[in-house]
């Protein structure tokens, strides 16, 4: 049996802080950091058929299908499962592109949810969170859908409960790269490891934030003019940070208020993830039929 067309949300993440505790063999570094989703999301509507072939509209500017997440994500569970079944996905991209928000590895998590559905595998949210890590160290907080503090390179996920806070998001006009981040000299990597319930009520920070705004004076100028309103940080490794208000009102008013060029929107943090709402949703309806 496969399921009918459905529209399958990607949401946004903020790493609400970011600590870097070492550095492994491979190069990946060990990370503390809390994941907050946002209501901002990509939109996957999926339609699965009997061709075999995952094909994606519209095409991303400047990333190759192969390269595309969505896709290798769809090709990573059809290896997994021996599934003969294709789908075509129409992507309504909303996340801005490398700006610490998460977007292809939440795109990626939602394919693997998506096609896990509509393709009837029954794989559970363990076995597409390890095809995922796989693609990226963020999908697996997207797989669970629920705030965490990550471990490891992001996969050992601690679920918890924090303020559902409402956020100015402002993306600065630059693009920051992950890979050249994690790889500088002067990462701060040797933040020694807390436990979580230290993490949580040690005032926050983001490791790699001293080192962006040196190297992206861009960066830099939008945290300094931010803060002005409200406490304001860096999400993952950029470029995009995010002041954190009390309501949405004073959020409304930073977006008001503040210079034109700061270009932000006003989002507000889940707990629970647009995504894990519609599975759960789902589940719900199949359990009753
Ligand atoms: C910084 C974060 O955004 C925090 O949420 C993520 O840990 C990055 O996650 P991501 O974009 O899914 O990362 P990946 O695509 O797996 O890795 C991109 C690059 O970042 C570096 N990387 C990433 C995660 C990690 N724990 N250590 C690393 O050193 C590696 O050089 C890697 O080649
Ligand atoms: N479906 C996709 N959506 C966005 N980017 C994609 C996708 N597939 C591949 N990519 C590639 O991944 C790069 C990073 O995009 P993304 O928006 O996920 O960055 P990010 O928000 O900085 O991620 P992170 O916070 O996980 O480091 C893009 O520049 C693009 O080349």
């Amino acid at each position: 049996m496969i399921h009918d067309t459905l529209a399958w949300p990607a949401p946004a993440k903020l790493n609400l802080f970011l600590y870097i505790n070492g550095q492994r063999e491979d190069g990946y570094h060990e990370l503390q950091t809390l994941f907050q989703f946002v209501d901002l999301a990509d939109s996957l509507e999926v339609t699965a058929n009997n061709s075999g072939d995952i094909t994606l509209t519209p095409a991303i500017e400047g990333v190759a299908l192969q390269d595309n997440l969505i896709f290798k994500a769809a090709q990573a569970l059809q290896d997994a499962s021996g599934c003969q079944l294709g789908a075509h996905i129409k992507l309504d991209k909303k996340l801005p592109m490398g700006g610490g928000l998460g977007g292809g590895s939440s795109d990626a998590a939602t394919c693997l949810h998506a096609l896990n559905y509509h393709w009837c595998l029954g794989f559970s949210d363990e076995q597409l969170a390890a095809i995922g890590v796989k693609l990226g160290a963020d999908v697996p907080i997207f797989i669970s859908g629920r705030a965490a503090v990550a471990e490891g390179v992001g996969e050992i996920l601690h679920p918890v409960n924090v303020t559902e806070s409402w956020y100015v998001i402002v993306k600065p006009e630059v693009h920051v790269s992950t890979v050249d981040v994690f790889k500088h000299k002067l990462l701060t990597r040797n933040t020694k490891k807390r436990e979580i319930a230290t993490l949580l009520n040690t005032p926050w920070h983001n490791d790699c934030e001293s080192l962006v705004k040196k190297q992206y004076p861009e960066v830099a100028k939008a945290i300094d003019a931010l803060i002005e309103y409200a406490p304001s940080r860096l999400t993952g490794t950029g470029a995009c940070v995010f002041a954190t208000c009390a309501s949405q009102g004073q959020a409304q008013n930073i977006i008001d208020s503040c210079p034109t060029w700061l270009n932000g929107f006003v989002t507000q943090g889940r707990n629970q993830s647009a995504l894990r709402q519609r599975l759960d949703y789902l589940k719900n309806i199949d359990d009753k039929i």
